[in-house]
């Protein structure tokens, strides 16, 4: 069986006990990507923590079927200036246990994947946006593969680097991650294979 997660009656409110959403139903399958859209406040980031397992829904079941690891991206990249390209995809892998130069392997042929490869020398701190979202997708794929939780990628980007983030957040989905993206970017939606409204979630309430 393919990796894939199922979402059955979710429904989650916080210590407020008003909830954001109920009796959602979604299947977010290997190879594709899924957009979680809806208005400001409609809780696309609970649902990527959600779907990570760090909060637990208030009602219904996410079930994960062949889900090993889970890679996370920010809506902001994170990274330390000095530090090179390489380095970054280099340090989960390392901290991680593997040796030197297994990691660095594995890492040039991600940064190759991902269109790194050129700038893998060049520290953090001279990125452009776009390089910099990459880079967290690129380091993210370093140690999992399986589910890949995205939060808003494009949502500091002018176009042409958004489209270069997009471009790598399909690659993902081709090589069979389960990708979900919470998005308000109306390009990024349209790319995606399946879309979870929570807007429409919250009708349900
Ligand atoms: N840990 C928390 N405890 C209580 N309330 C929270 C918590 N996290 C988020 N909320 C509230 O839940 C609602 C949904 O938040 P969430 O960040 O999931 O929405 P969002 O759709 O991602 O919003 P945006 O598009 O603005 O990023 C908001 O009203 C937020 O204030």
């Amino acid at each position: 069986m393919t990796s894939h997660v199922e979402l059955r009656d979710l429904g989650h409110a916080y210590d407020n006990g008003h909830f954001l959403f109920r009796h959602g139903n979604a299947d977010l399958k290997s190879g594709r990507i899924t957009a979680i859209v809806g208005p400001s406040g409609s809780g696309k980031s609970t649902l990527l923590a959600i779907l990570a397992g760090w909060v637990a829904p208030t009602e219904g079941e996410v079930i994960r079927h062949e889900i090993k690891d889970l890679g996370w991206v920010p809506q902001l990249p994170i990274g330390v200036s000095r530090r090179t390209v390489l380095d970054h995809v280099m340090l989960p892998m390392l901290i991680r246990g593997f040796p030197r130069r297994r990691a660095q392997v594995r890492a040039e042929s991600i940064l190759q994947e991902f269109g790194l490869a050129d700038i893998a020398d060049k520290p953090y701190g001279q990125l452009s946006g776009g390089e910099a979202q990459r880079l967290m997708l690129a380091r993210a794929v370093a140690t999992a593969r399986d589910l890949m939780l995205v939060d808003e990628p494009t949502a500091s980007l002018d176009r042409a680097s958004a489209r270069t983030v997009i471009a790598s957040i399909r690659h993902l989905a081709m090589q069979g991650s389960v990708v979900a993206v919470a998005t308000h970017d109306l390009e990024l939606r349209d790319v995606c294979d399946d879309v979870i409204d929570l807007g429409r979630w919250a009708d349900n309430i």
